[in-house]
């Protein structure tokens, strides 16, 4: 088994602040991680660094087995899937949901004179389906709810056939349905031994889809626990990261946390 990404003793620092502090971290390719932890833990700072869009300032690094520093950044990135609220932004509202998806194959947001074959257009059809987004390929992106356009940006990530996925924080903004939706079509990509080595950032527990398989736990930059889920999901460790007392509960591979009662 290979390990896609490698963080040895990594820290991130901007002026006097320490994002990031000591990370070491291993994944390897069949493995479904979820990074946790309350706001203003490290978790996008993490995967700016895993995504090969930052470098660290202290430590080793590598994805898909290159040392960031010394290898061209431009050649790692189509090598990787992404999603995150920054990429979402940079989607023009007026294109095409069948072009933010197919122009992913030229790592370009926002179609321009990039000519596409027949296959790639199968394909982004394809990955639509796939994600529950068969219907929107005609639809522009502006015009989709919050939710279809979590599904499109999936779909977008899958286009280059990564061989790591990250998704950050896809399930943010989403109600209820939109919420239970994601989590099963996330539960049946982590499932698919096809599906690429893949990194979910969440704040919740909940949003855990089935069959995601590691966890790593992050508070003020730094690892609280990290390793398959089972392990790590436990009130001690859970409420040390989120910093309050927990009541943490598991059930046919979903998890759910609440303050503790009477701990108020
Ligand atoms: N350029 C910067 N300079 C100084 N501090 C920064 C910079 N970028 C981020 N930070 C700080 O680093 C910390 C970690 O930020 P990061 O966005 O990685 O956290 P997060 O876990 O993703 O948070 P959230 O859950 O709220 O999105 C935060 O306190 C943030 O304010």
């Amino acid at each position: 088994m290979n390990a896609v990404l490698e963080l040895a003793d990594v820290s991130v620092r901007r002026g006097q602040s320490l994002l990031l502090d000591g990370i070491d971290w291993a994944v390897e390719e069949d493995e479904r991680w979820v990074v946790l932890g309350p706001n203003g833990a490290g978790k996008t700072t993490l995967m700016q660094l895993c995504s090969a869009q930052i470098h660290p300032t202290s430590g080793v690094l590598a994805v898909l087995g290159e040392v960031v520093g010394t290898v061209d950044l431009f050649e790692l990135r189509p090598r990787i899937g992404w999603t995150s609220a920054a990429v979402a932004e940079r989607i023009p509202r007026h294109e095409l949901v069948r072009d933010v998806v197919v122009s992913a194959s030229y790592g370009v947001v926002g179609r321009w004179r990039e000519q596409y074959d027949d296959l790639d257009h199968e394909r982004a059809a394809e990955l639509l389906v796939e994600v529950g987004a068969g219907g929107l390929l005609d639809r522009t992106f502006g015009t989709l709810s919050e939710g279809e356009r979590k599904r499109v940006q999936i779909a977008r990530a899958l286009m280059t056939d990564p061989e790591l996925m990250l998704l950050d924080e896809p399930a943010a903004g989403l109600d209820l349905g939109g919420r239970e939706d994601l989590v099963a079509t996330l539960s049946e990509l982590a499932m698919d031994e096809h599906a690429p080595a893949t990194v979910l950032v969440s704040h919740h527990v909940e949003e855990i889809p089935p069959g995601f398989t590691h966890a790593l736990l992050l508070r003020d930059g730094r690892v609280t626990a990290a390793g398959p889920l089972p392990h790590v999901m436990t009130e001690e460790i859970l409420s040390d990261t989120f910093g309050l007392p927990l009541a943490v509960t598991e059930e046919d591979g979903r998890w759910f946390a609440r303050r503790r009662a009477g701990s108020r």
